[in-house]
């Protein structure tokens, strides 16, 4: 394609230089820039493209757009564009052919149930023969079979276009998409036509980058007013129950477009009467005047908002209703999010991905009502990411735990000890609480004393297969360590029953007893 193809997609350029320039493609980092490839400058937060300008005419760019007017010198086509991120997702859609008309696409976004919802969202639309892709925190699925590593929940622009091009390719004609609040900030979404978008809640996370509740707020509106604007059939599908889902409500309910989901009275999509169990959830759906018996393979109250939420985005777009309700049944489990490690235990281990003082909430109350004669938790704090949630996170398990095993998650570039410190400063009873900085001694502490009927949750990092340690990714998995862990301790009581069996047979027989084999300290009960 010439620069002059990309020019009518690109918002009110100035173009200096030849437009018969051949583009083959477009980086935002010029360490990736070749012969080609056109450059886009963009000022970030940690450093600024503008600088690279060079380094990238240097390695063969064909052309350069940027926010900054054209360098006097510059040796190839320069487009000087208001901004960058919004040139990039313009110029991206338009190399790929604008692969999103031809998908049915549904954004999800929230503080937390954004992958459990789109997971939820992918498997009706699959289920309805709408073939679709997912884009979100796990993997990306383009639909043909191959899930692709996520680098981002919601990757650049850039990645974004590519990736839905190959969905299309692969004959999907849907995606369900989470959208982060960091996407919506940086454009990584622009122009992208929302058929409908979810939103879950809105509970402290990531002030480290917004700084205040009321700018995270402001970006996740940022996907609504792209769906509004999207097309007039678009739905604003937001928990109703949720107090930012009521600003959201009050924003955008002259559009005529918004259903409410939860378990308020004035929700459209209302749930009562719920019950769980290990095995999943059951609950009655009132919708449009019926009402309707759900089952849902996933535990607890928040996977009924969760999947009410899908459940109106998949009516709103068109699914058949009561066949989206019959394809929950199976949905899959959602990787890491309240995942059971521990199915011929004498107490129940899952694993769960909160991560923030309301993920952890959830969970708990989730963990508690399927009543456990003691809840163990396990939970950690992410490093590099918002310190204030640390002391609430450690005191919404302690409240909603028996006992708490404070540990590493993802300490990143940050002290692993101070990471401890700002989050025990939440305990109201710190000396009873065990502080354990090694993640792999905290589990098998935790699981070493879990006795018949506890229930031990092991919260933060759910699907995430690596521990981030000073920007490296060891690998580490905690349902593989919990299995592991819970494969040794079998295998020892084992060996202590048999040992106990040739004690017994040795005392019958007059032989002497073997030394006292010392119990295992108990550090738990008290
Ligand atoms: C805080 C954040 O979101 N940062 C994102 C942002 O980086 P930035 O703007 O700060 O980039 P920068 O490092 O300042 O560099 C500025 C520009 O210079 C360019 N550059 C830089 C160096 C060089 O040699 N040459 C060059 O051209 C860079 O490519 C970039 O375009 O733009 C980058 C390029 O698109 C992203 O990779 C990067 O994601 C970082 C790695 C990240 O960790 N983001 C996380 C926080 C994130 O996005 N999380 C959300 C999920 C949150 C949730 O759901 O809880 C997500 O959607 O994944
Ligand atoms: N609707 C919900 N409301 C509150 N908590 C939830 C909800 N859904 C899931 N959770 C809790 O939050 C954790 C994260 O859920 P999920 O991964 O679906 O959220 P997310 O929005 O994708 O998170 P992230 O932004 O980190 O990708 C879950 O493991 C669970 O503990
Ligand atoms: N176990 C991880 C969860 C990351 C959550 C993700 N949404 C992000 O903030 O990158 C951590 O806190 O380190
Ligand atoms: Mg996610």
């Amino acid at each position: 394609m010439k620069l002059r193809d990309f020019i009518p997609h690109l918002d009110k350029p100035a173009v200096s230089g030849s437009l018969d320039t051949e583009i083959t493609g477009f980086a935002y980092d010029s360490r990736l820039v070749g012969p080609g490839i056109a450059f886009v400058a963009i000022r970030g937060t940690h450093a600024d493209g503008n600088a690279y300008i060079g380094k990238a005419v240097e390695l063969g760019a064909a052309a350069i757009i940027s926010e900054q007017a054209p360098a006097e010198d510059c040796a190839v086509p320069w487009v000087h564009v208001r901004h960058s991120r919004i040139a990039l997702a313009q110029a991206a859609a338009a190399l790929y052919g604008h692969p999103a008309k031809a998908l049915t696409i549904a954004g999800v976004t929230g503080t937390n149930g954004k992958t459990t919802t789109a997971f939820l969202l992918h498997h009706l639309f699959n289920s309805a023969q709408m073939r679709s892709g997912l884009l979100g925190t796990i993997f990306y699925d383009l639909g043909g079979g191959e899930h692709v590593p996520a680098t981002h929940t919601t990757p650049e622009s850039l990645e974004i276009q590519g990736l839905l091009a190959s969905m299309r390719d692969n004959g999907c004609r849907a995606c369900a998409m989470e959208v982060s609040s960091h996407a919506l900030d940086q454009d990584r979404v622009f122009g992208l036509p929302f058929a409908a978008a979810i939103f879950t809640n809105l509970t402290q996370d990531h002030l480290d980058y917004h700084g205040t509740m009321e700018k995270y707020f402001e970006a996740k509106v940022r996907l609504f007013q792209i769906t509004a604007d999207s097309s007039p059939r678009s739905a604003l599908i937001i928990n109703g129950d949720d107090a930012w889902g009521r600003k959201l409500v009050q924003r955008f309910e002259h559009t005529g477009r918004v259903v409410r989901f939860g378990f308020g009275v004035g929700c459209e999509f209302r749930a009562i009467n719920v019950r769980y169990d290990f095995t999943g959830t059951t609950f009655e759906l009132e919708a449009r005047g019926r009402s309707f018996l759900v089952r849902l393979p996933l535990i607890g109250d928040f996977n009924v908002y969760n999947a009410l939420g899908a459940l109106a985005a998949a009516q709103a777009v068109g699914l058949n209703f009561r066949e989206a309700i019959r394809s929950l049944q199976n949905a899959p489990q959602v990787p890491g999010r309240m995942e059971r490690v521990s199915e011929n235990s004498r107490f129940q281990v899952f694993v769960d991905y909160a991560h923030t003082p309301d993920g952890l909430e959830n969970a708990l109350r989730t963990a508690r009502a399927l009543r456990p004669r003691r809840l163990i938790t396990v939970f950690g704090c992410g490093g590099d990411r918002d310190r204030s949630k640390r002391p609430k996170m450690a005191a919404a398990a302690e409240a909603g735990s028996d006992i708490c095993v404070l540990t590493s998650d993802n300490p990143r570039t940050e002290d692993p000890q101070q990471i401890l410190n700002d989050a025990k400063a939440g305990f109201a009873r710190p000396q009873k609480q065990a502080i354990i900085a090694d993640r792999r001694e905290a589990i098998l502490t935790a699981l070493q004393n879990a006795r018949e009927g506890d229930l031990v949750l092991i919260a933060g990092k759910g699907h995430e297969d690596y521990q981030d340690i000073q920007g490296k990714k060891h690998p580490f998995d905690d349902r593989k360590i919990a299995r592991a862990i819970l494969h040794q301790l079998k295998a020892e009581r084992a060996a202590e029953r048999e040992e106990k069996a040739a004690e017994r047979e040795a005392m019958r027989g007059g032989f002497d007893r073997p030394p006292d084999r010392p119990d295992r300290p108990d550090r738990f009960n008290r």
